[in-house]
């Protein structure tokens, strides 16, 4: 491996040495119990598997085509290497997780490839396409729609090309709010180089410690404060590509940082979740801002989801503008409390008598309860009138505030949560997420059939599952909804997986929503695609990826098929 870039670990989310703990989380045993049937006291864990145990079929690199890439980005910089070929060859679903950990590595890439700057990776991109080599890009390998792996009948070289190197911020123009940085910096990296000079991007995905500034474009991605800060889409101004150059003319596609323009259909956003079937991202122009004076993020309770729904979509539509708007559902937010450690001072007020005792004597159900969270950013003065509106519209739906603790515990908990999929999986068991956009006249439509759905899918499969979601991502029109969802494995987990998976993204569809909000096509939503945009939004996509990349070099059959397999569409 390259040694100054950093990788998650092959079988799972994060760094070695860190993942979930529940003994310190006394309502945690109890309700996994209740929710899925799975015993923690007596499930033991199973160890990490060995990577001695895994296999992968010899690259297909012929030594004349390494070290002519070794030529272009040095010998320690492009690898064959078992453990760097298994590392990108998925992301981080929970059908990724599964396959990896049980061996089930159908295609990994035959090399990678670490360019350090912009020319490498151009002349890296022509060699490759000039070889007939398929380039898949890497950022921070986090991907959970199935945008990473190679397909599994790919007979030509597959390359993967790892951006970790390039991660530099190369300025800052002040007077605009605008910042030039290397598509490959991580989320740490870039917010640390950011903060350094007093500027934020404010671009925080729950993925945020392992995704890159590259993988968040090519995904559309979209981060917790996205209500004051926009998605990804919102914040990316200028764009450098890669393509292939030829005949002396240069592959570098540039869409300079204007603010908005009328030229025609934009290129910018045709590169904004392209997956890396347009090319290389290299690096961005995005809009940053001044690091807010104020942030606090406060708590509140609704007696039930319709009561804060609406407060959410009046929030929305209103004269406040908080960085924050995020409301679970009654489960989730049995899960939250399950999960607060004992000795927090929040935990013991709620599982206490003083908030249950307040709540019954309003007349509100202990189990219809749904906590919110919502964030004020800003100068001391606007943060508090945006509050001042907030709180005057949560009142009027029914709602009460309890104060700061809540939202100090949600911020210091929002990037361990993803450990949990891999405790569960130690377990026997499947925890993962699915998230779609609608209009707030659906939202609560959505919720309750994709709820039902769902409990229908556990049904067919005979397994006890849970399923619980919240609001994130307010809009003007309407909302993201994020689904968590979990179940004791049976005899086929990809098996149950999938009937389980599918059932929720067709009730997306079903319902007026859209297939992700923010985690990309990628192989796992493409069969939803045609039912998202209709037969001819599809056609243009594919007109525009088999135009562009006659060959399907770059990452082909992600998002929609290729020009060489019609016949696999959908
Ligand atoms: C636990 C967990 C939580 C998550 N939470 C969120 C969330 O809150 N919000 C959110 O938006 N997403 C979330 N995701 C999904 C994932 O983090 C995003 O899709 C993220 O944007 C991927 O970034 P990455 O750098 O890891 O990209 P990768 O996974 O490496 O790549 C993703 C895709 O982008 C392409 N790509 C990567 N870099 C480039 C480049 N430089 N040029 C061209 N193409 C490129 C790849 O080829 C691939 O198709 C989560 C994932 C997990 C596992």
């Amino acid at each position: 491996m390259t040694d100054d870039v950093q990788h998650m670990k092959w079988w799972g989310w994060g760094v070695d040495g860190v993942g979930f703990h529940w003994q310190d989380k006394p309502g945690f045993a109890p309700f996994v119990e209740q929710a899925v049937g799975l015993d923690l006291h007596t499930a033991p864990p199973v160890d990490p598997p060995s990577f001695d145990d895994i296999t992968v079929a010899a690259s297909l690199a012929s030594p004349a085509f390494v070290s002519s890439l070794a030529s272009i980005v040095g010998a320690d910089h492009v690898t064959t290497d078992k453990l760097d070929r298994v590392v990108h060859t998925y992301g981080k679903s929970l059908r990724d997780l599964v396959r990896v950990r049980a061996n089930l590595i159908e295609r990994a890439p035959d090399l990678v490839v670490y360019p350090g700057d912009e020319d490498e990776v151009q002349r890296v991109v022509d060699a490759a396409v000039a070889a007939d080599v398929v380039i898949i890009p890497f950022g921070g390998g986090s991907n959970i729609a199935g945008s990473l792996e190679p397909r599994a009948d790919e007979t030509r070289v597959v390359l993967s090309l790892d951006m970790g190197r390039m991660r530099e911020l190369i300025d800052i123009d002040e007077e605009s709010g605008l910042a030039r940085i290397q598509a490959g910096a991580l989320g740490p990296d870039l917010e640390q180089q950011l903060g350094a000079r007093g500027w934020t991007l404010g671009h925080f995905p729950d993925s945020f410690t392992h995704s890159s500034l590259g993988g968040w474009i090519a995904t559309r991605s979209s981060g917790m404060q996205s209500d004051k800060y926009g998605d990804i889409a919102d914040i990316v101004r200028g764009l450098h590509v890669v393509r292939p150059s030829s005949a002396g003319v240069s592959g570098l596609l540039v869409i300079r940082p204007i603010p908005s323009s009328s030229t025609g259909p934009s290129v910018r956003e045709m590169i904004v979740g392209s997956e890396g079937r347009l090319g290389i991202i290299t690096e961005a122009t995005v809009v940053v801002h001044r690091i807010p004076a104020k942030r606090d993020v406060y708590g509140y309770f609704f007696p039930n989801w319709e009561a804060g729904i609406a407060a959410m979509e009046e929030i929305a539509e209103s004269d406040a503008t908080p960085s924050i708007t995020r409301i679970s559902d009654a489960r989730e937010t049995g899960f939250s409390l399950a999960t607060s450690k004992e000795r927090h001072g929040f935990d013991k007020f709620a599982a206490g008598t003083v908030l249950p005792t307040l709540m019954k004597s309003k007349g509100w159900k202990l189990d219809d309860i749904c906590l919110s969270f919502i964030g004020y950013e800003g100068g001391e003065a606007h943060a508090t009138r945006q509050k001042k509106l907030v709180d005057r519209i949560v009142k009027k739906h029914g709602g009460m505030g309890v104060g700061k603790g809540p939202g100090v515990l949600y911020d210091q908990k929002k990037f361990d949560t993803p450990y949990l999929r891999d405790f569960l999986l130690d377990r026997g068991a499947a925890g993962d997420v699915s998230e779609s956009a609608m209009p707030w006249s659906k939202v609560n439509q959505l919720h309750d059939n994709v709820v039902a759905a769902a409990e229908k899918a556990f049904d067919e499969i005979g397994i006890k599952g849970w399923i619980m979601s919240h609001m994130s991502h307010s809009y003007h029109s309407g909302a993201c909804l994020y689904f968590t969802f979990a179940f004791v494995f049976g005899k086929d987990p990809l098996g149950e997986y999938d009937v389980v998976k599918r059932a929720i993204q067709q009730a997306f569809i079903d319902n007026g929503g859209s297939l992700s909000h923010h985690h990309g096509v990628g192989l796992e939503h493409a069969p939803w695609l045609e039912q998202d945009i209709s037969s001819q939004g599809v056609a243009v996509m594919r007109g525009l990826f088999e135009a562009v990349d006659p060959g399907a070099n770059f990452n082909p059959r992600k998002i929609v098929a290729d020009l060489k397999e019609p016949a696999e569409v959908n």
